[in-house]
Formats: structure tokens, C-alpha cells, sequence
């Protein structure tokens, strides 16, 4: 079983990500760490603290000269940006006469509508949103990447699986059906402003991004991540938490600003004729086939072995520049809500967060079903599986 966890503040020294769980044996370095980080912070639409700020990342445990050594991986991402925050985000008292009314360092009363602010002022009794909004804050997302990088490593040495995730639709501008990235479109995907297979469709999000950047507005879009080479037989059709499919749509809707997720072909599904929904089984050159991969992969929860594919759809970002209306907590009267800045459109980088979100979760899933205190034992695991597959 596998266990992650991570702390830290969007404005905070550095964010610390744990993974607890992993075999030994599994090759991941600070650079491959740092890679996934660069990927995260591509993306056209972003804002200018992409710009800015840098990911520094230290791996301070678990890790030796390059391979896992079978205890809990611990990694630091520190934030450069720090030093302008080291008043307002203290973890010891500070002269309250430092914490001015204006700026950076002032309470900040005016909730945001679409944000965690005002919930969880109520919810944690707090007279001002920073308490809430800096843990809230999707740059605890940089955390996730780094462990879905060690996941993802651990996959590929371990049963060959890759990961591969592209944006199907941003600010209404949708892709044409039907487009799966294979394993080697990383680098072009990566290359392309908003990550979008199509050119013609990327030129037309990007366009969409500049107009609402014009028009003070924001967007959002939908992702979908990729699976190649996943084994069958992951999760589990018996119980409700042991389902794949359940198990992948929580960590998917537990990134920030995610409000849906579809497995394959997910809601057009609901609108397709049973003869139609469904992937035939054909016997060809003596082995089993599908005729189709509209389930996304997965059947009763469990991986068919099939290429795996999951989307996720996320709301425009919050912190609209054309203000919304919001209320001053600290006086009662009707304001417009706190704006410093924000990205305008951050679907980009939730691909690659996804993509970490899918990693963790089929490692996960892999440990369960392989086991294995070194991942040469995982794999020699998963080989006599795949040998003994009946029907294969
Ligand atoms: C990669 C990424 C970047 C984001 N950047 C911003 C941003 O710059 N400004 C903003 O208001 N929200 C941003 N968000 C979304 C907020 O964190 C999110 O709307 C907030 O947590 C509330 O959403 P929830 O109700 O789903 O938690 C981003 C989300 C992700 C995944
Ligand atoms: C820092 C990151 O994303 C941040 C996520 C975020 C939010 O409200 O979620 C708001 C912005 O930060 P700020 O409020 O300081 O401008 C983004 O830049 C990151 O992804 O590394």
C-alpha cells in the first residue's frame, strides 16, 4: 500500500511531499524531479508567478546516488519567492505593527466567490481569508507532481505502463473525438502553448485565452490523461473503495478546481445506445481482443489491460480581475473580491497534475496486486502474472 501526504503554504518557505510505501530499487533523480516541475509550469494563459517564481527541489530522504532505498521518499520544493512573504507567513509571532492595512501584509476581508476563503473562514474561525487561501492554493500542486513523478518512474520500471495526458477542451473550444496521444507525444504535447494535439484547436484556445485576458475574465477546460500499457486485472470489482475507476475519480476530483471526471467515454456514454456503448470481445490470432476502448479501460474496476483513460473537467479560475461581488467581512459592506493577480487559464498544468494524480493512484494500485520489497520483485511478480494470464 502506498500513503502520500503534503504540507506547506502557496507563499510559505517550500511545500514537503511524502511517499510512503514504494519498493526499493526504483531509479528517480532531483533532475527527473525537476522536469516534471518545469512541465507544470508551462502553459499559455498562466500567470506571471510562473514567471518568477522557481521550484527548488531537494530530495531529503529515501533516495541514495539515484535508486529508492525502500523507506519513505521525502521531497522538498521550496518556493524562491519566500523572502517577500517572511513577515505575513511567520510560523513564529511577528510585531503585530508589521502587518500593515495595505499590501501584501494585510488582512485580507474581502472573501473571493469560488475559492475555499469563506467556508473556511466559518469552518476554521478565522477573521481573514490567508489561513485558508494558502493552503487552498493550487501551487500545493507542485508537491503532487513531484511524488507522481516517483510513481510514474516506479511504473514504467515496473510493468512498463506510461503516462501521457493532453487538454480535449479549453473555454468551450473543443478538440475533434477521437485524438489519444501515444506514449512519444510528450515532448510535442509539451511543446504545444496548451498542450493540445490538434494545431488548428490549439490556435483557436489560444485566441480564446487572449480574449478573456482582454475582457478581464478567466476559463477553464476539460483534460484527459493516458494510460499505455497498463497490466489487467488493477482495483478491483468486489468492494466499493477497491473499484479502480472510484479510485481514480477521487484523486482527480481532488485537485483544485476539478468539478468533474469521466472514465472513457464517460457522459457521451449516457447518451449512446447499448449496441453501440459497449467494446466487443473478438478472438483474433488466437487471443483475445476488443474491438473498441470506449470504457476507458476499465470494467467492473479493473484495468481490461486496454489503454486507460480518464478526464477531468475544470471550473474557470476563480480569481476573476473583473472583480466579483463579495461582501467585507470586517464591516459588513458590499465590496468586490481581494484580486492581486491570477492565471487566466491554468488547464495546461492541471494536465500534468492529473497525470500525477493517475500515477500515484495506479502505483498504488500495482503495489497492492504485485507486491514487492524491491521493484525487481515487482516485476518478476507481475511477469508470472502476465504469463499465467488465462485468455491471453
Ligand atoms: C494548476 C492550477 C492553477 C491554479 N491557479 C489559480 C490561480 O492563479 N488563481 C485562482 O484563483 N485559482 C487558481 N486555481 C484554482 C483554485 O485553486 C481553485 O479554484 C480553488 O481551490 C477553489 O476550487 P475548489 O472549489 O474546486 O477547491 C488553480 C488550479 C490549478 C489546478
Ligand atoms: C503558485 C502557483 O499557482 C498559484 C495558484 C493560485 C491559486 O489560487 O490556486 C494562485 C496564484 O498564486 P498567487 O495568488 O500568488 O498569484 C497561482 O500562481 C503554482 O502553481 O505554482
Amino acid at each position: 500500500m502506498l500513503r502520500w501526504l503534503t504540507a506547506g503554504e502557496s507563499h510559505g518557505p517550500s511545500l514537503v511531499a511524502i511517499l510512503e510505501g514504494l519498493p526499493a530499487h526504483v531509479r528517480v533523480t532531483s533532475d527527473d524531479i525537476r522536469e516534471s516541475l518545469a512541465r507544470r509550469r508551462l502553459g499559455y494563459g498562466r500567470g506571471a508567478r510562473m514567471k518568477f517564481e522557481q521550484d527548488e527541489v531537494t530530495i531529503t530522504g529515501g533516495v541514495r546516488h539515484g535508486v529508492t532505498q525502500g523507506g519513505p521518499v521525502a521531497i522538498q520544493v521550496g518556493n524562491t519567492e519566500w523572502p517577500k512573504w517572511e513577515t505575513v507567513m511567520s510560523a513564529d509571532p511577528v510585531d503585530p505593527s508589521l502587518l500593515k492595512t495595505t499590501g501584501r501584509n494585510a488582512a485580507l476581508t474581502r472573501p473571493r466567490p469560488g475559492h475555499a476563503d469563506l467556508a473556511g473562514m466559518q469552518k476554521y474561525d478565522f477573521e481573514e481569508a490567508r489561513p485558508i487561501l494558502e493552503r487552498a492554493s493550487a501551487r500545493e500542486t507542485a508537491a503532487r507532481v513531484a511524488l507522481g513523478r516517483v510513481a510514474s518512474n516506479f511504473l514504467e520500471q515496473a510493468v512498463g505502463a506510461r503516462i501521457v495526458s493532453h487538454v480535449i477542451e479549453l473555454g468551450g473550444v473543443r478538440a475533434p473525438a477521437g485524438l489519444i496521444p501515444g506514449a512519444d507525444d510528450v515532448a510535442r504535447l509539451d511543446e504545444d502553448p496548451v498542450r493540445c494535439l490538434d494545431a488548428d484547436t490549439s490556435k483557436q484556445m489560444v485566441e480564446r485565452i487572449d480574449r478573456a485576458h482582454d475582457d478581464g475574465d478567466t476559463l477553464g477546460g476539460v483534460v484527459e490523461v493516458v494510460v499505455h500499457g497498463p497490466p489487467p486485472g488493477l482495483g478491483s470489482h468486489v468492494h466499493w473503495d477497491r473499484r479502480l475507476d472510484s479510485r481514480l475519480a477521487g484523486a482527480l476530483m481532488g485537485i483544485q478546481a476539478i468539478k468533474g471526471v469521466e472514465v472513457g467515454d464517460g457522459f457521451e456514454l449516457a447518451a449512446t445506445p447499448g449496441s453501440l456503448a459497449h467494446d466487443e470481445i473478438v478472438m483474433k490470432d488466437g487471443a483475445i481482443r476488443r474491438l473498441s476502448d470506449r470504457s476507458g479501460g476499465t470494467e467492473g474496476g479493473m484495468t481490461t489491460g486496454e489503454v486507460l483513460r480518464v478526464r477531468a473537467a475544470m471550473k474557470p479560475i476563480a480569481t476573476v480581475p473583473r472583480a466579483l461581488r463579495t461582501v467585507d467581512v470586517s464591516t459588513g459592506e458590499e465590496a468586490v473580491a481581494h484580486h492581486q493577480r491570477s492565471d487566466v487559464c491554468a488547464v495546461p498544468a492541471a494536465g500534468i497534475v492529473a497525470e500525477a494524480m493517475v500515477a500515484l493512484v495506479l502505483a498504488d494500485a500495482v503495489t497492492e496486486k504485485f507486491g514487492g520489497d524491491s521493484v525487481q520483485e515487482t516485476r518478476r511478480n507481475a511477469a508470472s502474472y502476465l504469463e499465467n494470464l488465462r485468455y491471453s
